[in-house]
This record gives structure tokens, sequence and C-alpha cells, in this order.
């Protein structure tokens, strides 16, 4: 299956936990590919307003079967660069979406899970399938579980449609 990861990261936590996905679902035999999102020019990370914001490319949802969205929480919200993506690229025709988001902070209620509900909300908005998702808690003791959960729920969701469409 086709998998595309599109993925807002400044600082890079988001696009470590994006690239071992990569590594997983290509192990169990998926094609992954990941295209960042990124400003043209410095990103203002005070820039709230998305309608302000140019990305240097819009990645193709129809490109893929499986499409990965992942980016920072900004001030306990989705990324401003994501809504941008989402308000860019219409609808996405009931594509399959898993969603994850990385927190500088220890709990998922420290705002992880409103960008979540954000994120999901968008995926509605414009038509796509949130068929999972999750939040990876930068200073939480136990991160690397966090991480090796969400390769697994991911993989073994992909595992699924693929056998579905097969
Ligand atoms: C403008 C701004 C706002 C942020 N707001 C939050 C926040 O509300 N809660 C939180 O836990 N982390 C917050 N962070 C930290 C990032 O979400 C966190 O470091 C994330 O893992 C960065 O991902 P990246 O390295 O992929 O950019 C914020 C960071 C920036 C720059």
């Amino acid at each position: 299956m086709e998998i595309g990861i599109i993925v807002h990261s400044l600082t890079g936590n988001t696009l470590s936990v994006a690239e071992r996905l990569q590594e997983r679902l290509a192990a169990d035999g998926h094609d992954v590919e990941i295209e960042q999102l990124k400003t043209i020019g410095e990103e203002k990370t005070n820039e709230n307003n998305s309608a302000n914001i140019t990305l240097k490319s819009y990645p193709d949802p129809q490109a893929h079967d499986l499409l990965i969205i992942a980016g920072p929480v900004r001030g306990a919200s989705a990324s401003p660069v994501l809504k941008h993506y989402f308000s860019r690229v219409g609808q996405f025709e009931n594509k399959p979406m898993l969603l994850f988001v990385t927190e500088f902070f220890p709990f998922p209620w420290m705002g992880g899970k409103n960008a979540l509900k954000q994120m999901t909300a968008l995926c509605d908005e414009h038509g796509a399938d949130v068929i999972g998702s999750g939040v990876i808690n930068w200073k939480n003791p136990h991160r690397e579980r966090q991480i090796t959960d969400l390769l697994q729920q991911f993989s073994d969701l992909a595992t699924g449609m693929d056998q579905k469409i097969k």
C-alpha cells in the first residue's frame, strides 16, 4: 500500500517519530513517503493566522492510499501550518487518515488531546476518514513506550486496511 506521511516539524521531534513510523511501515511491506510542510522563508512561530502562511509545496493527498498527518502542538492547539495545509488542499475525498501530534508537556490532556480534536474536526470538515490517532509527550518519562505503542497501533491499522483493499 502507498502511505504518505505529511509532517510539519520545526525542531525535529515530530519528524523523528515520522521517520521511525516510515521505517516500521516499510518493514511491514508498504511504500512510505515522508513529505515535509515547510514555510517559504523562516517560520514565524507567533503567526496564528493560518491564512498568512505560504508553504513551499502542497503534497497531493490523492497520491497515497493512506495518509498520516502529524505536527507539533502549538498553544494547546493544532499547528497553524497544518490548518493552512487543510484549507489549501480542500477535500480529501474519504481518504483514510492517521493523525499524531507531539508536545513538550508530559501528559496528553495538556494540549495534545485538544490539538487532535481540532485536527479530527478539520478532517471531518474536509471529507477525510480518521481511523486512528495518538499523542507523544516529549517530557513524559515513558515517551519511548508512547512511541513504540504508536508504531504498533499504526502498523496494525495499516495492515488491517491493506487486507481490506486487497
Ligand atoms: C509557538 C509554540 C507553542 C507551543 N505550544 C505548546 C503547548 O501548548 N503545549 C506543549 O506541550 N508544547 C507546546 N510547544 C512545544 C512543541 O509542541 C513541542 O516541542 C513539539 O514536540 C515540537 O515539535 P517539532 O520539533 O516537530 O516542531 C509549543 C512550541 C512552540 C514553538
